[in-house]
């Protein structure tokens, strides 16, 4: 894959990527976490290649957000996505899901999420999710104990690229083995040569070495294991939990009993003889010390016990030869220091839980020839380390090769598991989004070419004309309630359309609902509504209201920008909130009725909210459908809407229905009130006048 070729990398970016291990996939998978961890990637820098990559993947020109306002819906539905994510993961993968005019993406995403809104959020996977992270690969692994050799400069660089772990020795011939393997607790000859050669030392001939790394180093798979070992048992519950162990090819228990076994530095857990022989090489210095206590208060208390009758001959002898107490001790108490003896190597033995070979070593630290203070010896106690830390190490080797052999074959699977625990995650993200907002996939008339060509917004034209969007039960995810306070809507429009009605009757509410309902349908992704139909289009302009007139300049730009958008049209969604107040009234109208004309006549969907709909259809060329959302009466002094539209009806605005509702509380007054001699106009008779020019 060119990596330049993807929309804003350039040269050092593609760079950058190309160090990750293995680029394609992660940009095919919108896998923005692994993206981000290129050099000098940030997080949003991610999202927006892995987005860049989808729109060369799909042809797509890109632009769909057209203006500020449809760019915050965008955002806002986003968040609400990304906040139904649990892992940092997710968040970062739903960043890749962005509205297309593509019929090919929006249908790649639609497969995906009709299939996470089948998806059950239940709480106790949400919880697992929690420890599941992108698997990290570990640091560099060192293996000091164990070396490579070869007489074969080819082979030692062969060795070396292969097995990085260890380091490679040069050597002649055997003596040259011998030589390092007083330096190594293990030697690893590749030569075939060496077969049948017998030095001292742990020394292995293994020509196949190289083929078999994981044998050679068990530390390799290990590390990868010990590293991620919290991540991947998070990956098996997350499974476990929500049913879905048959779903990836991986043998759970077994890797599960296999992450059990391994503690976080990458050694053998739970194993009695390697944790025997780990206590006793650590304690033999501070039980040798306490053996050495026993024995000498067991001699001192029989010293102190015992009477000793020495002959005068044998007290001139001792004194004239200048013989110690030693030579004493031997003939008078031969017994008590054997019994002393004993016990300090019974101790020693017990203590440390030694087995029969390394019982007979430790027996040689007190030597039997009688001594006061008893004293160990030290080359002996040297001896039986030696052979304890030898004994640990092949048995730590031992288990090591084994729980490696048992685990590197499930090293792909539990890359998968992983894998599909992140994406349930945003697959969750999506069903709880559609579950809290109500929503349902969206039906898509398609026009011929779909948008999946490069001809932009050609195709069947007259099947579009016909079909702008059509919303049943929608409720705006944008509307700061519960779900079960916002009045569903109904709403459908083709072609242009003005909706009129009642001031806060929900005017701006729908527009936020269709725009929220035509981004998310076009990112492939369920709509808040009951059901949606709509055509695929090519972008979407939503200009939000404009606040208070604007001055000469802000006004020239913002015509600019209409004839600007007057000129696109077929496949654009325009909305429009009361553009009147950018000037006066009278001049308003012309200008949106302008607007309208030319939306028409390309053939555009366009829905412009206005308090002055009627003059803009008097002005307009065409036959404007007006929509009006309606006052269905007073409730207790409030205005009680409906919120749905009604089809090509003007609904009366608040202040007309102000006047009539006091009109109709002041009643009808016919009587003409004398006032100072002149007559005066009733309340009632004012109001009724008020009514009259309304209609
Ligand atoms: N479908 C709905 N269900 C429940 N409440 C709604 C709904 N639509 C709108 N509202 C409520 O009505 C208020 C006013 O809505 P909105 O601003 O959309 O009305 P508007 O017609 O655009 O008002 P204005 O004419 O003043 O611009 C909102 O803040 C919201 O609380």
């Amino acid at each position: 894959m060119d990596l330049e070729s993807i929309p804003g990398v350039g040269e050092k970016t593609a760079r950058a990527l190309s160090d990750l291990d293995d680029p394609e996939r992660a940009l095919r998978a919108g896998d923005v976490a692994t993206i981000a961890s290129a050099p000098g990637i940030t997080q949003g820098r991610a999202a927006r290649i892995a987005r860049g990559a989808i729109r060369r993947e799909h042809d797509d020109p890109g632009g769909f957000l057209a203006t500020d306002r449809a760019r915050e819906i965008y955002r806002e539905v986003l968040s609400l996505l990304k906040e139904r994510t649990v892992t940092a993961y997710a968040a970062q993968r739903v960043e890749t899901f962005y509205p297309s005019p593509r019929r090919s993406r929006i249908e790649e995403v639609q497969t995906f999420a009709r299939e996470s809104i089948s998806r059950e959020a239940d709480p106790a996977i949400l919880e697992a999710l929690e420890g599941v992270e992108p698997l990290r690969t570990p640091g560099d692994v060192r293996v000091r104990e164990r070396c490579l050799a070869t007489t074969d400069a080819e082979r030692y660089s062969a060795a070396r690229e292969a097995i990085p772990e260890l380091s490679v020795e040069v050597v002649e011939d055997a003596q040259g083995l011998a030589e390092l393997a007083r330096g190594y607790s293990t030697v690893i000859a590749l030569d075939e040569s060496f077969a049948g050669v017998t030095v001292e030392g742990d020394v292995q001939v293994r020509p196949d070495a190289l083929e078999t790394p994981a044998e050679i180093v068990p530390e390799r798979p290990l590390a990868f294991f010990a590293r991620n070992r919290d991540r991947i048992t998070a990956a098996i519950d997350v499974h476990r939990t929500a049913g879905l162990a048959d779903e990836v090819d991986c043998d759970l228990d077994a890797l599960e009993d296999g992450l059990s076994r391994l503690e976080p530095d990458g050694t053998v857990a739970g194993d009695d003889e390697l944790d025997r022989l780990t206590v006793a090489a650590d304690d033999l210095d501070a039980a040798v010390g306490t053996a050495e206590t026993v024995a000498n208060d067991h001699l001192r208390d029989a010293i102190r016990e015992e009477d000793v009758t020495i002959e005068g001959s044998d007290l001139l002898s001792l004194v004239e030869r200048g013989a110690g107490v030693d030579s004493l001790l031997s003939r008078e108490l031969a017994d008590e220091f054997a019994a002393a003896v004993a016990a300090a190597r019974e101790y020693l033995i017990d203590s440390l839980d030694l087995d029969a070979g390394e019982a007979e070593l430790a027996r040689r630290i007190f030597g039997d020839e009688p001594t006061f203070p008893v004293e160990r010896d030290e080359d002996a106690t040297a001896r039986l380390r030696e052979e304890l830390v030898a004994a640990k190490e092949r048995r730590a080797g031992k288990l090591k090769r084994e729980l490696a052999a048992d685990l590197a074959d499930q090293r792909d699977g539990a890359r998968e598991l992983v894998r599909a625990a992140l994406e349930l995650d945003v697959e969750l993200a999506i069903a709880r989004f559609a579950e809290d907002f109500g929503c349902t996939m969206p039906e898509f008339v398609w026009d011929a070419d779909g948008g999946g060509g490069s001809g932009g917004s050609g195709g069947d034209t007259a099947t579009n004309a016909n079909t702008g969007f059509t919303i049943e039960a929608g409720r705006s995810p944008l509307l700061d309630e519960p779900l079960e306070a916002i009045d569903p809507v109904d709403y459908e429009v083709a072609g242009v359309a003005l909706l009129s009605g009642v001031n806060s009757g929900g005017k701006t509410s729908l527009l936020d609902l269709t725009a929220s309902v035509v981004v998310l349908a076009h990112m492939g992704l369920p709509v808040p509504a009951e059901r949606a139909q709509l055509r695929r289009f090519d972008d979407l302009h939503y200009h939000a209201k404009t606040q208070g007139t604007l001055d000469a300049g802000a006004f020239e730009s913002t015509v600019r920008e209409f004839a600007d958008l007057a000129q696109g049209g077929e496949g654009s969604l325009v909305l429009v909130d009361e553009l009147e107040s950018i000037t006066e009234p009278g001049a308003s109208a012309k200008i949106i009725a302008g607007i309208l004309e030319a939306l028409h006549e390309n053939g555009a969907t366009a829905v412009f909210v206005s308090h002055l709909a009627d003059e803009i259809r008097e002005m307009a060329g065409f036959a404007v459908t007006v929509d009006g959302i309606e006052a269905v009466g007073l409730v207790e002094g409030e205005l009680e809407v409906n919120r749905s539209p009604v089809k090509n009806h003007l609904a009366r605005s608040t202040p007309e229905l102000i006047v009539e509702k006091l009109a109709t509380e002041a009643g009808t007054d016919d009587s003409v009130r004398a006032n100072g001699g002149t007559e005066t106009v009733s309340e009632p008779q004012f109001y009724d006048r008020l009514l009259e020019k309304f209609e």
